[in-house]
């Protein structure tokens, strides 16, 4: 196949220099989902490196400029009949017009947060891990995942990271003190092994309370960046490694590296694990077919499939939490952490004892040359595979909100509405969306949700079948759901709004603009 796609490289880049990205959707929708705030699934794409380039290969995966999270995956398709065209792919709502082959589409992928290949790994720290520190700090668990294709760039981005916690952790100005300890271990398979202790083989057992326990790991304290950078390297000198066709030493196991952080003063602790999960490739990848090997392979792919399951567990249990599931018949989801030795080490982060935070991160790691195309599709389907989103939370003291006398609906007053759900103690604002109210079939009322501002020019003679004030440039009404949902169709009394803002200067264009 890389023959194939080595041979078509200019062909390919011809085609995708004339693909047309798909117009901007003009559909109206309204959020009512969100990713859950305790699962980040995010894609770090890596740059092409110099050897890539020198085999040939060009950039087969483009992150959308104008869609936050989206990735376009162009693939070549060997076509029976004649030359190659661009690979169909099995998501039909991206199609993207080639000139003189009519209609073809290419991959889609979602994730909530895209590192391209010019992001450094500061910036990935500040997107993702920022999260996590504070979380482990305080008692909680905090876990990241770098998943991937060998040769995509995990072990980079863990070790990256890592050094980047170490100097976060040892800054002074940090919350209060914390005494540190880091072990690192390496999972192969169902054997377990400490590397900082010359690989030396520890047992994974459950103790009488259900915990998993590491017996026989040492826990190494650390008081500086040094201490740690050192352990990170010594860690690296023991990991597992063998050769496959992409890399010559590609990690055939699980490294985990955990730093437990002791709080003194209330002898509670927190954990964060940064776990550099196995190469994801498929056994056709690996150099030597022997039967080690492919069971090795085999264990890998099956302990990456058990963690899939669990971080999906995971996420809808807390969507049936979120969606009042609970109170419903809807059984919860199960968690098959038993099933593999790296989802029974990790057993907190899928089974919370005690209502401690638990934030978990997966970092898709993707190489973008067209030569690992294939891997590079499989991980970001699996990346969307963990995405599960979660209702938009509820507003329950809406009824309780208080109007701030600032926002009193005045004519003439010019309104911020990117701060009103703030200043009205309402969350953020999540789902703002520009509803003309006036273009869609679906009535006014039942496109409200808590928290959003709706925005829109009334035309002039237009009935907005609401009971709308006299201001004809009616710009922002904030509305709380539940009062909206209770009136009857299309007539939403004053009463029942928070707010109406009159804003003669900004129409609804300006205000999508200004967003
Ligand atoms: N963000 C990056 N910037 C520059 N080079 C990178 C980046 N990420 C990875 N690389 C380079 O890509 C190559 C493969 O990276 P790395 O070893 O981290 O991959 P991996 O996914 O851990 O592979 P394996 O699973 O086989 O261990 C290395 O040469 C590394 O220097």
């Amino acid at each position: 196949m890389e023959r194939f796609y080595h041979e078509n490289a200019a062909l390919y880049q011809t085609m995708v220099a004339r693909l047309k990205p798909p117009p901007p959707s003009r559909a109206v929708k309204v959020a009512t989902e969100t990713p859950s705030p305790d699962i980040i699934v995010s894609a770090r794409i890596r740059p092409l490196l110099n050897e890539d380039v020198d085999a040939g290969f060009p950039c087969a995966v483009f992150p959308r400029a104008a869609e936050t999270g989206r990735v376009d995956v162009h693939d070549l398709y060997n076509h029976p009949k004649g030359r190659p065209i661009l690979k169909v792919g099995p998501i039909l709502s991206h199609c993207w017009l080639l000139p003189n082959r009519g209609l073809c589409q290419s991959v889609a992928y979602q994730v909530d947060r895209l590192f391209n290949a010019e992001a450094t790994t500061e910036e990935v720290y500040e997107g993702l891990v920022e999260d996590l520190l504070p979380t482990a700090w305080h008692g909680g668990f905090g876990t990241l995942f770098a998943y991937g294709q060998t040769g995509s760039g995990k072990t980079t981005t863990v070790s990256g990271l890592e050094q980047l916690i170490a100097e976060k952790l040892m800054d002074q100005s940090s919350d209060g003190q914390r005494q540190l300890y880091m072990t690192i271990i390496d999972l192969a398979g169902n054997s377990a092994y400490d590397l900082l202790n010359s690989r030396e083989p520890i047992s994974i057992l459950q103790d009488s309370f259900g915990d998993t326990q590491l017996a026989g790991v040492t826990e190494h304290p650390v008081q500086d960046r040094d201490e740690v950078t050192g352990l990170i390297e010594r860690a690296a000198s023991f990991r597992r490694t063998a050769p496959t066709f992409k890399n010559d030493a590609s990690s055939r196991s699980h490294g985990i590296c955990r730093i437990r952080m002791k709080n003194p003063t209330t002898d509670t602790d927190g954990l964060l694990y940064l776990v550099d999960l196995a190469g994801s490739e498929a056994a056709r990848d690996v150099a030597v077919h022997g039967a080690d090997r492919m069971r090795e392979t085999r264990e890998i792919n099956m302990s990456l499939s058990v963690l899939k399951d669990c971080i999906r567990g995971k996420a809808k249990s807390a969507a049936l939490a979120l969606s009042d599931g609970s109170k419903s018949k809807q059984r919860k989801p199960h968690i098959p952490f038993r099933q593999s030795a790296l989802t029974r080490v990790l057993k907190h982060v899928f089974d919370t004892a005690g209502g401690r935070a638990c934030k978990t991160v997966v970092v898709a790691c993707i190489n973008p040359s067209l030569a690992d195309v294939g891997p590079s599709k499989n991980t970001l389907r699996y990346a969307e595979m963990l995405r599960v989103l979660v209702p938009m939370p509820k507003n329950k003291d809406t009824k309780a909100v208080s109007i701030p006398e600032t926002l009193s609906s005045s004519a003439g007053d010019s309104v911020d509405t990117d701060t009103v759900p703030r200043r009205l103690g309402l969350p953020g604002n999540p789902s703002s969306r520009d509803l003309d109210p006036t273009r869609t079939s679906v009535s006014f009322k039942e496109r409200i949700r808590p928290g959003m501002v709706v925005s829109w020019k009334q035309s002039t003679g237009r009935d907005l079948a609401l009971d709308t004030p006299d201001e004809p440039n009616l710009a922002a009404v904030l509305c709380p759901a539940e009062m909206a949902r209770d009136t009857t169709l299309g007539v939403i009394p004053k009463s029942t709004l928070v707010e109406l803002i009159c804003a003669r200067t900004r129409t609804w264009r300006e205000l999508a603009r200004a967003r």
